[in-house]
Order: structure tokens, then C-alpha cells, then sequence
């Protein structure tokens, strides 16, 4: 039962499944974390495999750029391949001085500058939150490896190069409790809340956009592969 971007068949997806933006990252977490994985799906190289953690089916596969892209994997993943819960693993750029490159955030809810959420709710603002449930697991996770991270809100943004004026408007994303910018937490909350899943985003600080600091390729496979192991854990516990 391929759908059009997923050439898996019925059965081949878990019920939960761990989300990067970059498809090689799927297939990185796939080698390094799942144990027998296998490939369920390649179409235009957006991988996803399937395999287990700790006895438990956990599938990932990357979900691209921005938020139509992960609307239209995530979209089919609930609908055609029976998917409940999705975790999104990604990077963000920080835009206060009290949050650091390396940090990770439990993204409990994100603003936008997408129309997607009020086109599904009638031209009105969303609360795009993360489910709660996973988003305490995310963090109880954390506590119990002694691993600090980061809890609150994000903004998701529809440009990664944004026109002049873009300091000042991360100034007030900040100023209204902000941690970073990314570009598909409030699509992916909104996403599934239509189709009736569960989601919660984690997501690493790759690079500072006060201070310009960045994550060296080395720093960055160590600091995702922290976060990823707390996916790991909320996943194991579903
Ligand atoms: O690292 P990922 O998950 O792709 O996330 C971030 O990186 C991409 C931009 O470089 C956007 O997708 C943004 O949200
Ligand atoms: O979307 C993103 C991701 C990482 N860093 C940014 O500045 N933006």
C-alpha cells in the first residue's frame, strides 16, 4: 500500500516513529540505536527504517525541510501506516545569550510565521503544544541520565534566510520566552493534532545567532546522538 512519497507496506512502520530532518541522520540512528533495522522506504531518498529498541518496534525516517515537507510524511504516516506518536529530532539556531550551542530543548510549543495551523482551523491561532505525556517522559528521561536540557517554546519559521529585520524579530521571539528558531515544530503539532497523534519535538542548538558560534561536525554527531538517546527512552516507554 505505497502512498505517494512512502514506498513501505502495510506493517512495515511502528506505531512510534523518531523524526530528522535530514535523511541521513535516519539512517545514521537507525545503524547506531535500532537493533535488526531494516529499510522501508527510500522514495526520493527520504529514507525510514524500521527496527527495535529495548524489545520495542521503533521506526525513523527523515522528514526534510520546513514545514510542508514534514505535513506530507507525517500526513501519510498516520493516515496509511497507522503511526500514533512522532518524535522530531532536530537542530535549531539559539537567539538568547542564556541558551548555548549543545543545549537541548524539550519543545513544548512553538509560535509560527506558517499559515498552515490557521488554515486547518478556520483562519484562527492554534495552540501548537506538544503532547504533554511525552514531553514529561522527554524530561523524567533527561532527569534520570542527569542530563540538563532545556524546556519551553520555539519558533518555527517559514525562511531560513530571512529578509532584513530578522534580528529584531528574533529580539522579541525572545523577549516572549522563546529558546531558538527552527523551521517545523508548530507544523508538526498541528499535524497531528489533526489526525489524532501524539508529537514532541527535541531538538539540539547547532548554532547561535547572537554569537555566531556553531557546532563543529564532531560536536554536533556527539550532542544529537544525547538527544536522540532521550527519544530513545520516551519511545521505549509507549
Ligand atoms: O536539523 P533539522 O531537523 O533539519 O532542523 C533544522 O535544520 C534545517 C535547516 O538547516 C531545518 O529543517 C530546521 O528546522
Ligand atoms: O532552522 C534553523 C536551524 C538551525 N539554525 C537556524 O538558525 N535555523
Amino acid at each position: 500500500m505505497p502512498t505517494p512519497h512512502i514506498s513501505a507496506a502495510r506493517g512495515d512502520f511502528a506505531d512510534v516513529v523518531i523524526m530528522p530532518g535530514d535523511p541521513l541522520r535516519a539512517r545514521h540512528i537507525s545503524q547506531r540505536f535500532l537493533q535488526d533495522a531494516r529499510e522501508v522506504t527510500s522514495v526520493r531518498n527520504m529514507l525510514g527504517y524500521t527496527g527495535t529498541h529495548k524489545g520495542r518496534p521503533v521506526s525513523v525516517m527523515g522528514h526534510g525541510m520546513g514545514i510542508p515537507s514534514l505535513s506530507i510524511y507525517a500526513t501519510e504516516l498516520i493516515r496509511e501506516y497507522g503511526v500514533r506518536v512522532i518524535i522530531r529530532v532536530g537542530s535549531c539556531g539559539a537567539i538568547r545569550p542564556d541558551v548555548k550551542v549543545r543545549d537541548i530543548i524539550v519543545a513544548t510549543a512553538a509560535g509560527t510565521d506558517s499559515q498552515v495551523n490557521r488554515l486547518r482551523l478556520g483562519g484562527h491561532d492554534f495552540p501548537a503544544v506538544a503532547d504533554f505525556a511525552l514531553a514529561r517522559q522527554a524530561v523524567e528521561a533527561a532527569e534520570k541520565r542527569q542530563r540538563p536540557v532545556r524546556v519551553g517554546s520555539v519558533f518555527t519559521s517559514d525562511l531560513f534566510y530571512s529578509p532584513p529585520g530578522e534580528k529584531e524579530k528574533n529580539e522579541v521571539y525572545a523577549r516572549m520566552g522563546m529558546l531558538a528558531v527552527e523551521m517545523e515544530v508548530a507544523g508538526l503539532y498541528g499535524v497531528t493534532a489533526e489526525f489524532g497523534a501524539r508529537s514532541l519535538a527535541l531538538l539540539t542548538v547547532s548554532d547561535h545567532l547572537i554569537t555566531h558560534e556553531a557546532l563543529s561536525a564532531s560536536e554536533r554527531q556527539t550532542t544529537f546522538d544525547e538527544m536522540i538517546e532521550l527519544a530513545l527512552d520516551v519511545a521505549a516507554a509507549q
